[in-house]
């Protein structure tokens, strides 16, 4: 006997159920009684009794106006009760791990026909793993915690350590050592900056900036400093347990009174024989509402210092309400009188400016890499909404005024992805020490390019989108998020416009003394 879901119909008995309390619809073949749930129906039950709906075919009528996920919500997939018999489905639901074959929603070397200098079969593979692990464990999560603005839940935590994903976000290194990295794919000692520019690619896809930062992104921007710069006793406090995801450790580095401009910070740090007396704010601190740690920036007698603080007698967090989710838990920290060991000073004291800024690469790059991947869902968002969507009686990409706006799109990702992976190659060629000379200016104007390209897709998205990229919910639910949100790479990790001075800057100084036109 066939199941409810693969009983057949012929067109002939769907069109007779064309009526209030009586009510068929075909959806890409498949039948659904919405009988029941017409009165339920959000956008109302007038446009399911409409002459071209009730009883016919409404997959056009249906995609212009909802996400395909909707039909597998378990709520909704149980008004299925058949199928068209002869017909099959044209529209395949997303399998976990998938790559979209729309052109352009991958980068070419995940394309197929394409070819890469950079990435391997290893990173090919990786890549695949990490996209299940991301779509099948985060994005749940991610969705209510967007919602619910809670903190990533401990499980889902749990699970990327045991992948070593909190590790492999440091990028590669001394502490991978001994690790198995994601059931073994990737040996620790091969791992490099294309798998890590992986990690956060897959993660961006989630398409919440709030989560990609409340995903412990404090600690990838708050532990470089340990283990660079931490004593072996201090990396053997911190590291084993932050990795293990059961320490947080967020950057606490910009302030009220200065943010980019990081000479201006006024946290300050006093001596007191074996112990630092920390007093000061520090504002914008992503994680810093559940952090245990915080790596901060402090003045002190001989310049900057910087100090890992634990949560402790004098610390206090508060949640800033930001224009995204408070699952990214940003907080405006307040130290008063913090007692802290001597021996947790990062660096020599008074040299925490080189601390601070070689561990900008790092951030800024991570900031890049997560906003291509954003850019290109936008891409792909854009080329599917209008190529179903119908205007004026024709797909909206048959309007030039679109399709310039995707030309420009276009071109813009892939020339983000190009430098980027140009820089990254560059990183997996050079020294830490050497990434910091060479690097932060090239870095600096890379992220400066990256956020205004993304913000003009996201501005572009939001046009071809219309009123649906105004709504947190339907169909332009990731425009709108990367419309609010896309800013954030603008400004978090130093603001555009000081980032591409910086490498100008940077530039001028290797200028030969000769250089003459
Ligand atoms: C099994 C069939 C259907 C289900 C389960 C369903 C479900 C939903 C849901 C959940 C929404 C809320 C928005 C969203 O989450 O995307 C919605 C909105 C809407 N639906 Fe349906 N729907 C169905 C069929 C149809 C059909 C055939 C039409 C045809 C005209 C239609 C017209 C609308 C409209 C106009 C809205 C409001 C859209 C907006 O606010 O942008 N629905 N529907």
């Amino acid at each position: 006997m066939a199941s409810g879901l693969s009983k057949e119909y012929t067109w002939e008995e769907v069109t007779r159920h064309n009526k209030e309390g009586d009510l068929w619809i075909v959806i890409d073949s498949k039948v659904f009684d919405v009988s029941k749930f017409a009165d339920l129906h959000p956008g109302g039950a007038n446009v399911l009794y409409a002459e071209s709906v009730a009883g016919k075919d409404a997959t056009q009528a249906f995609f212009g106006l909802h996400r395909h996920e909707v039909l597998l919500r378990p709520q909704y997939r149980r008004l299925q009760i058949g199928v068209i018999k002869g017909q099959t489905e044209q529209i395949k639901p997303p399998q976990p791990g998938e790559l979209s074959k729309v052109p352009y929603a991958e980068p070419t070397w995940l394309s197929s026909g394409y070819h890469s200098a950079y990435y391997s079969d290893n990173h090919r593979k990786f890549q695949t793993a990490l996209r299940v692990f991301f779509e099948t464990i985060v994005k749940p999560e991610a969705i209510k915690c967007e919602d619910s603005g809670k903190k990533i839940s401990q499980e889902v935590v749990d699970k990327m350590a045991e992948a070593n994903i909190i590790a492999m976000r440091l990028g590669p290194g001394e502490h991978l050592k001994g690790r198995t990295l994601m059931s073994g794919i990737v040996k620790p000692e091969e791992f490099d900056y294309f798998h890590e520019a992986i990690i956060h690619a897959e993660l961006a896809r989630v398409s919440s900036r709030a989560v990609v930062d409340g995903l412990l992104a404090g600690g990838v921007i708050g532990l470089p400093p340990i283990l660079n710069y931490g004593s072996r006793e201090l990396y053997e406090q911190v590291i084993p347990d932050a990795l293990a995801g059961k320490k947080y450790v967020a950057l606490a580095i910009s302030e009220a009174f200065a943010g980019s401009d990081v000479s201006g910070l006024q946290t300050t740090a006093v001596r007191d024989g074996d112990f630092w007396v920390v007093t000061g704010t520090k504002k914008w601190i992503t994680n810093g509402t559940f952090a245990d740690y915080f790596t901060t920036g402090c003045k002190t007698e001989t310049g900057f210092t910087v100090i890992l603080i634990p949560r402790g007698p004098g610390v206090e967090t508060k949640q800033i309400k930001t224009a995204y989710s408070s699952v990214a838990g940003t907080a405006f920290v307040t130290f008063d009188k913090v007692r802290v060991p001597i021996s947790n000073t990062l660096g020599k004291v008074g040299a925490g400016m080189s601390v601070i800024l070689s561990n900008f690469n790092h951030e800024r790059w991570m900031v890049c890499a997560t906003s291509v991947s954003a850019q290109r869902l936008a891409v792909e968002e854009c080329l599917k909404w209008s190529t179903q969507r119908i205007v004026f009686g024709k797909p909206l990409n048959s309007q030039a005024v679109i399709r310039a706006k995707l030309a420009n799109m276009i071109s813009r990702v892939e020339a983000c992805q190009n430098w980027f992976e140009n820089v990254t190659y560059q990183m997996n060629q050079m020294s830490y020490s050497q990434q910091a000379d060479k690097l932060a200016g090239p870095i600096g104007l890379l992220k400066q390019f990256i956020s205004r390209a993304g913000r003009e897709t996201a501005e572009d998205a939001t046009q071809v989108f219309g009123g649906r990229a105004l709504t947190v919910t339907g169909m332009g639910k990731y425009i709108e998020n990367y419309h609010r949100t896309s800013g954030f790479d603008a400004i978090l990790a130093g603001a555009e416009d000081v980032l591409g001075d910086l490498g100008v800057r940077q530039a001028l100084k290797k200028m030969p003394r000769d250089a003459r036109l």
